[in-house]
């Protein structure tokens, strides 16, 4: 496998920024509900912001309202939902309808989810999400769950770091870059995304297809991505000195 360098700090003048959150942003954590957005994050996100002219996303597999709710008010545009959900620059969110099929689905996966401790179900807008980073032998059963409710339900598996989610299927971190791209303040600039996990390979691939490019967050693995940072740490350092060059 070719390693990969650095970004160059100059690699985000006239860019459009898009950043996955959790392990790229912020470290993981036991928990959905236990990451931490200190002051410096939300500080250096609003001096992003303002140096690319809004030109900076979020695109998570978190709901909106979860990114909104860690962060507080922030003028970026949010991609959530793995893509299937946005709140634009403008504070308009475009959403699809909730699948009638998650509420049998979170039944059954809290039904598993209490005969064994340390499983953890998380529900989202249009999915839901069994974590077994505390009980990392229920791997198998929790993808064997997913994959037999998928086949009920026709629901899209979404795997991940120490979970395995069904949701609405019809968007990817891929589709969301693009979509964001076509409309202003984005719209004719270079993407940049960064982000750490599988999910987030459709948009490293995007990125690379519109000019830009990807930039892998953690250890070397095969990636579309053209550069590479070994950590959140790193990341954050990353952003600051390429903010200073930007502005
Ligand atoms: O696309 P992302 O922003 O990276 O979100 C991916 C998922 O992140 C969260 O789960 C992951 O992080 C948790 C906190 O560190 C960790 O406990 C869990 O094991 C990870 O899978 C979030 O809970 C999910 O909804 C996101 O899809």
């Amino acid at each position: 496998m070719p390693s990969k360098s650095a970004p160059p700090a100059g690699l985000l003048r006239n860019a459009a920024l898009f950043l996955d959150f959790d392990g790229t942003l912020v470290e993981l954590a036991a928990r959905p509900e236990l990451v931490a957005v200190d002051a410096r994050l939300a500080s250096l996100l609003e001096r992003l912001a303002k140096t690319l002219s809004g030109r900076v996303a979020i695109v998570s597999g978190r709901p909106v309202a979860g990114i909104v709710g860690l962060f507080g008010p922030l003028p970026l545009t949010i991609a959530g939902s793995h893509g299937l959900e946005v709140r634009w620059h403008d504070g308009t969110k475009t959403l699809p309808e909730r699948p009638g099929a998650l509420d049998r689905i979170l039944s059954d996966m809290k039904h598993f989810a209490t005969a064994t401790s340390g499983l953890l179900v998380e529900e989202k807008p249009f999915g839901a999400a069994l974590h077994y980073r505390a009980a990392p032998d229920m791997h198998d059963a929790a993808h064997a769950l997913a994959r037999s409710l998928a086949a009920e339900t026709g629901l899209h598996v979404q795997t991940g770091k120490m979970m395995v989610e069904l949701r609405l299927g019809g968007a990817d971190k891929g589709t969301a870059l693009h979509r964001l791209m076509e409309r202003s303040p984005m719209a004719g600039h270079r993407p940049i995304f960064l982000g750490d996990d599988d999910t987030d390979e459709p948009a490293m691939v995007a990125a690379e297809a519109l000019g830009g490019a990807g930039i892998l967050v953690g250890e070397a693995r095969p990636s579309s991505a053209s550069y590479r940072l070994p950590g959140v740490a790193a990341t954050l350092d990353w952003l600051e000195a390429a903010c200073e060059h930007a502005a």
